[in-house]
C-alpha cells in the first residue's frame, strides 16, 4: 500500500520523506559492510540506544551474518523538535564490556552529543573497539570529531518522524520517515 504523504502528530503536519522500501534497501546495504568488517570478530555486541533505535536494530540483525549478541541502553537528550544540550546519564547497562567488540545501533546522530556521551562511558569498561552504526546521519548538523563509521542514510538537517524516531514520543510505529513540513 502506497504511503500517506501527509500526516499530523500534537500540532505538526509532517511531509513523506524516505518511503519504508529505501530505507530497507539503505540497511541492508550497511549491514553487509558490517558482516565484511567483524567476520572474523570474537562475538560482536550489537548496543542499541532506547528507544529510537528499536526499528533499525530489528531490520539490521535480520541481515546480520555471524554470531553475536544484542542489548540496548537509554539515554535521553531530546524534548520537542530541537535538542535541549542536556545529555542524562546512561541506563540499563549490565553486560560486562572489557575486550568486547561493541556497535553501538543509533535511530540518527544529529549534533552527535547522544553518542558522544555514550562512547566516553563505554570507553571506561575498556572494550576491544567501539564503532558506530545509525539509520540516520545528519551530516550538516553534526558537531563531534568521532568518525560515524556505518549510517545507511545522510539526511538534510530538518527534523524527522518515524521508523523509531519521534516527535514528543508519537509517531515511532510510523514504516516511512516524514520531515516537518512548513508551517
Ligand atoms: O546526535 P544528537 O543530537 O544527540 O541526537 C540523537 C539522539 O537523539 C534521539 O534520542 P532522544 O534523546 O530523543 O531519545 P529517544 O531515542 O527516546 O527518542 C536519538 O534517538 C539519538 O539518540
Ligand atoms: O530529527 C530528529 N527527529 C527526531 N528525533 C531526533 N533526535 C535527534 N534528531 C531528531
Amino acid at each position: 500500500m502506497a504511503a500517506t504523504q501527509t500526516i499530523r502528530l500534537h500540532n505538526k503536519t509532517f511531509r513523506l520523506s524516505i518511503p519504508h522500501d529505501r530505507l530497507v534497501g539503505a540497511i541492508g546495504e550497511v549491514a553487509q559492510r558490517i558482516n565484511r568488517d567483524y567476520a572474523r570478530r570474537e562475538c560482536p555486541l550489537f548496543l542499541g540506544v532506547l528507544n529510537g533505535s528499536f526499528m533499525y536494530m530489528a531490520e539490521l540483525l535480520q541481515h546480520i551474518d555471524f554470531t553475536c549478541e544484542v542489548s540496548f541502553v537509554k539515554l535521553a537528550s531530546y524534548n520537542g523538535t530541537s535538542s535541549t544540550g542536556a545529555v542524562q546519564e546512561l541506563i540499563g547497562l549490565t553486560n560486562n564490556l572489557r575486550g568486547r567488540h561493541i556497535i553501538i545501533v543509533e535511530d540518527i546522530v544529529d549534533t552527535g552529543g547522544s553518542i558522544e556521551h555514550l562512547i566516553r562511558s563505554l570507553i571506561g569498561h575498556n572494550p576491544a573497539s567501539i564503532s558506530v552504526s545509525t539509520l540516520l546521519f545528519k551530516p550538516e548538523a553534526y558537531k563531534k570529531e568521532h568518525k560515524i563509521d556505518y549510517y545507511a542514510m545522510a539526511i538534510p538537517d530538518k527534523f524527522i518522524v518515524g521508523y523509531g524516531l519521534d516527535y514528543d514520543q508519537l509517531g515511532r510505529n510510523l514504516k516511512d520517515i516524514y520531515e516537518l513540513a512548513a508551517e
